[in-house]
Formats: C-alpha cells, structure tokens, sequence
C-alpha cells in the first residue's frame, strides 16, 4: 500500500502542516471545493517523428524506420527519415492517485507528457480521453502542466508571480481580494512564505532557490485547481530531502481528488513508495504499468528478480536501460534484457491493462453519454476562466511594468540618453542656421540615433519573452491581442520620457529654431518616430524569433537606413532610388529638415536636396503606415507562438 499521503506529509515537516488555519481554511475554498475528479486514459499512444538527415540510411539505428522504402544504404545525401519516439503506450491515471513515468533519459517521458497535457505540436497515434471522452477545451485549461524547465518571470518575486496568475487564471466573478488569498494559500500550501517577497530568478537573476522557484511554477499551475496537474520532472535538481517534500506535496494534492502525473528521473525508495502506479518506459515501449507496489512481483513473475533488496526504482531503471548487474541471477531466457521485458509485457500485462483500460472508458462514456448533451460540453468556468479583454490587459500591463522595472529609468538608462544629448548639444552649440550643412548633420543625427535605439531596446522584447508567452498561451491565460497591446503600452513611459528629455537638450543646447511651434513639431517628429524604429525592432525580433539572429538582422537594416537615409548620397543611381523611400530614417529626416527650415528649404539647400525629396505630408502618410504596418507583422508573427 501506498503511504497515507498525509502522514508522510506531515512526517517529514511540509510547511503545510505549519500554515495558519486561516490560509489553510482559504485554500479548501478555492483549491479544492471546486475539483472534479478526472480519470485520464491513454491507449495505443505512439508518436514520430521526421527528421532529415544525411546518409540516413548508412547511420539508422534500431527503432528508426526510413520512410523512403527505396532509399538503398548510403542513400540519398539528405533522406527525410521517421523515428518513433513512442510505440503504442497504453496506461491510466485516476483521481485521487499519483502516476509515476520513469525510464531512462531519452526514453520518451517528457513526450507522453506533453501528449497527456494537450502540449505536442506534432499528431501523435492512439487515444487520450479525459473523463471517458477526447479533451476539450475546458478540460485542457484545468489541466495544470508543469514543464522540465522553469518558465517565470525572473524579476518578479514568488508573491507577485502567483497574485497575478491568479488575477488572469481565477473566474473573473471571483473578486480581486479573494484571488490574491487564493495565491497566498498557495505560498502557504506550497511553503514558500520565507521567500515570498525574493525574486524568482534564473540562470543570470540570482533569486530563489532550484526547489523553490520549481515550487512556484507548481503553484502557477494549482491555482487553476487543475483537475489533472501534470509534472515534467519536478525533482530534478532537488536533492532528496526536497524530493521527497515535494512529491509528498504531490501526494497530498492528489488526495483531494487531483489526477497527478509525473516524470521522474531517478526517484529514491522512499519518493518510490509515494506513487500509486509506474509506467517503465525504454526507448518509447512500455515495460510495466500497473501498482507501484506490484511492480517487483511482475518482474520476478518474468524471470527478472533481484535477487537481494534494492530501491524498486534503480531496479527498473537498470532494466529499461538494459542493463543486469552480474549478481541479480535473472532466470529469464535470452541475452537482450529490454526485447525479453517488451515481449513480457505485451504478451502477459498488455492485454490485462487494455481491457481494463477499455471497459473503464465505456462504463466512462455510458455514464457521462445518459447524463446527457450538457454534461458533454466543456464547463462553463471554461470560458469564464479567465479575467475580461480589459482585464487582461490591466493585469498584464501591471505586470509587465513591475517585471521591467528594474530597466526602466535606471540611472544606465538615463546616461545613455542624458550623455549623447549632452556631447551633441555641446558639439553643435548654438549652430547658426546658416551652417546649413552642420544642422542637416544634427538633424540626421538625430534620426539615425533614435533609430537604432529604439529599434535594437526592442528587437530583443519577444525573442526573450517567447518561452513564458508559449506557456501561458497554451494555457489559455489570455488573449494574444491583450498580451500584444499590454506590451505596446508598457512601453509607452521609456519611449516618451527619454526621447523628450534628449530633444530638448539638444534643441536648446543647439539653438534650433527657437519658436514654440517648431520645437513642439521637432518632438512630435521624434515620438512618433521612436514609435515606428520600435514597431520595426519588434516585428523583427517576432519574426526571427532569435535574439541573435534578429540582432544580427536589425544591425543589416539599420546601416541600410544611414546609407538611404538622403545624407551621405545625394546623386544616388536610378536603380538604386527607391531604397531610401523603405527607410523610415529618411522620412524622420525629411521633417525635420522642413520642421527647422519651413519654406525657406530652396533657398537655403542645395537643389539636390530638395529637388525629388517626398514633402511632409507624405513623410507622415509612410510614417504612420509603418507604425500600423510592422505592429501588425508583429502580432501576426506572434500568433505562431505556440507550446
Ligand atoms: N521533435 C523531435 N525531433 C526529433 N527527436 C525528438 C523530438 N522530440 C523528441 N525527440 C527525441 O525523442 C526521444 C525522447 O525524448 P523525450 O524528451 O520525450 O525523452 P525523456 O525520456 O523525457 O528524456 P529526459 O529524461 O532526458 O528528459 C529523445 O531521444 C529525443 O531526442
């Protein structure tokens, strides 16, 4: 028999046992009234996929299956070949249990997980059904998924993390002051209290611990109540003492009435002793699933006994790896350990495991099938899941300017501006406008300097903030669109503070045109210039989806911008014209020029410099088609984003 959960919980001193009543009392309301219990049946589940490369055919180990029958050895120089990842795995997890996924690394764990959490991207074979039917959407987004690796926010601390989620996670009828208790009962059931108010952190942001930052994004994933919390390696990286306080966590979750399923790489006994079912997976085949506890008596039933005492889980793990250590004196016939545990379990569990699984599902399907049509749908909290279009947005909006306040206006920030204003101001120091030639030089100075600024802050915003929006939008924690504007918004205050602070040094250290109107049209200009450079850095970074090659790629664009700009050429060849009216350096440059010299353009400059130039109205028109135009390349990338 499994270990009662709570007594295991409370013997090796979970901070549950140590949480107030209060917060104790707060998360039976909103963690554990509303579960459901959810059965999770995978049958047959097999998975490939395709992959190319050279020579496949000369280098196919066993279980890659070519998927070009004619492709002779050495074959075609780059074959597009199929590898199976999972071949038919067949298993349960009820309510109220945990199930325990082992095998070695590489065996296909993390795979069946993503499968059972609605998380592959690619199609898989066999079926998954969740309550006696394929998962709905309602299903899905009570099903709390916990990747291998920690996807947070590393500048917020553990409390505003989980607050927040909780504002976007929680029914919206629920109000604001019920969902933040609802995530300090969380901390407390989590015991995270000590570190409540430490940032998250990661591998760059020192913050919290390994096991503690694991236990937030735990918590990020029970604030939804899940019916069914999925977990991709929780203890890696734990030492045992945390493993174990973890899983009995788990255990104890499960309890009141979850389905848990969890990867775990090398579980001590007494991690071990804590799970309800095994499933022993080896280079994606199935080699035992059924009671924990049973698990030992199959593999003596087979001829695999150890023959003396040892942790079930090192056992299994030697023998999905394949490996028999010379003093186990298995009885089993054969030399290849992995093939003869295969053809045990299909020839003498599989059959046992599919008909139970089966005649489960029916009876599943009977009942929630005579419970009739309404019962079928998803739930209604389905949709009500979540907060408002408008709440969304404020919520994420708040959080995106906690999240990057340590870069907003720091005193790095303000030098980068405060020092280039300053050396321009003093090296263009109260310019006559007859220095015709000096003031185009500030002026496209200028542009370029805006350009490349606000375009390369930018360019980096979505390749870093890929892994989160994945995970919270295979979630369904919010509208793309609410994410997109939130970000725009956010963004706002640095965009116009510190392009206003550098013009007007720069204005008034330069002496440009000294009347109000023609001050006030320079830092329109410029505003809605940093605008477009930032639409443009993040449409690039949306695209590429790599903070280097995006960079690498805004750098290519940038130069192309100062060379096309209308500076440095003038009588630039007939082929070549049509560049300059793709950058938008050049339209910023062309007002204000005209902002500072009005109508006395020709008779200041020089013909080429006005004669063929796009006048203001024009400038504006491309300006404002590029603001809306790049933002919508961006959205439009960002709808890709996926898991
Ligand atoms: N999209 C893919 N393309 C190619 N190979 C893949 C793909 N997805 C998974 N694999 C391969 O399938 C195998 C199983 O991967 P999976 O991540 O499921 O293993 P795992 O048991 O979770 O391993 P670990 O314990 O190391 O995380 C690995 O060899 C992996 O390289």
């Amino acid at each position: 028999m499994p270990p009662n959960a709570q007594d295991a919980h409370g013997s090796i001193g979970l901070p549950v046992t140590a949480a107030p009543a209060a917060a104790a009392n707060k998360m039976d309301c909103f963690l554990t009234t509303a579960c459901t219990p959810l059965n999770l049946q995978f049958i047959d589940v097999s998975y490939r996929v395709k992959q190319t490369e050279r020579s496949a055919a000369a280098k196919a180990p066993p279980g890659r299956i070519s998927s070009h029958s004619g492709a002779g050895a050495g074959g075609a120089a780059a074959a597009a070949e199929e590898r199976t990842i999972l071949r038919g795995v067949t298993g349960e997890a009820r309510p109220g249990e945990v199930l325990a996924v082992l095998g070695p690394s590489g065996s296909g764990k993390s795979t069946l997980l993503s499968i059972l959490g609605g998380r592959l991207a690619g199609r898989h074979a066999g079926t998954v059904l969740a309550g006696g039917r394929p998962p709905c959407r309602g299903v899905q987004r009570r099903t709390g998924f916990v990747a291998q690796d920690d996807v947070l926010h590393p500048h917020l601390t553990v409390r505003e993390t989980l607050v927040f989620c909780a504002m976007l996670r929680l029914p919206r009828a629920a109000p604001a002051a019920a969902k933040a208790a609802a995530a300090e009962a969380v901390i407390a059931e989590l015991g995270l209290a000590a570190c409540a108010d430490t940032v998250v952190g990661n591998a760059f942001v020192r913050g919290v611990s390994g096991g503690e930052r694991k236990r937030v994004s735990i918590g990020h994933e029970m604030l939804v109540n899940p019916n069914l919390l999925i977990l991709d390696e929780p203890t890696s990286g734990l030492d045992s003492t945390a493993a174990a306080r973890l899983v009995a966590t788990l255990s104890a979750l499960a309890r009141k009435g979850r389905t848990v399923v969890m990867s775990v790489h090398q579980p001590s006994s007494r991690v071990y002793r804590m799970f309800d079912s095994v499933l022993l997976l080896a280079e994606g085949s199935c080699l035992y699933f059924g009671a924990g506890r049973d698990a030992m008596d199959y593999f003596a039933s087979v001829g695999f006994a150890p023959g003396f005492h040892v942790n079930p889980a090192d056992f299994m793990l030697d023998l999905a790896n394949g490996f028999a250590q010379a003093d186990y004196n298995f009885t089993a016939e054969g030399g290849n350990v992995k093939q003869s545990l295969i053809s045990s379990y299909n020839k003498v569990l599989a059959p046992r495991v599919k008909a139970s699984i089966n005649a489960g599902a029916a009876a599943e399907h009977a009942q929630t099938g005579n419970d009739g049509a309404a019962e079928a749908q998803p739930p209604a909290e389905s949709c009500s899941g979540c907060a408002s279009w408008a709440g969304q947005f404020t919520i994420l909006l708040r959080r995106s300017l906690k999240e990057r306040r340590h870069e907003t206006f720091t005193s790095l920030r303000v030098f980068q501006i405060i020092a280039p204003a300053l050396v321009a101001g003093a090296m263009w120091w109260r310019s006559s406008p007859l220095a015709v030639q000096d003031r185009l030089g500030l002026l496209f100075f200028v542009s370029i300097f805006w350009g490349v600024f606000a375009s390369f802050n930018a360019v980096f915003a979505f390749p870093q903030e890929r892994p989160v929006l994945a995970r919270e939008r295979a979630s369904g924690m919010y509208a793309l669109s609410s994410y997109f504007m939130s970000r725009m918004a956010g963004d706002l205050p640095m965009e116009l503070a510190l392009p206003t602070a550098f013009t007007v040094i720069v204005y008034l250290m330069a002496g440009l045109n000294p009347a109000p109107a023609a001050f006030a049209l320079t830092l329109a200009v410029i505003l809605s210039y940093v605008l477009v450079a930032e639409g443009l850095g993040l449409a690039v970074g949306a695209v590429m989806m790599d903070a280097k090659r995006a960079s690498t790629l805004m750098t290519v664009i940038m130069l192309a911008y100062l060379l096309t700009g209308g500076f440095y050429v003038h009588n630039v060849p007939g082929f070549m014209v049509w560049a300059k009216y793709t950058s938008f350096t050049y339209y910023c440059y062309r007002l204000l020029i005209a902002v500072q010299y009005g109508g006395h353009l020709r008779r200041l400059l020089p013909p080429e410099a006005v004669d063929g130039e796009a006048g203001p109205g024009a400038c504006v028109a491309a300006l404002v088609a590029m603001f809306f135009g790049y933002r919508m390349v961006a959205y439009l990338a960002l709808r890709r984003v996926r898991k």
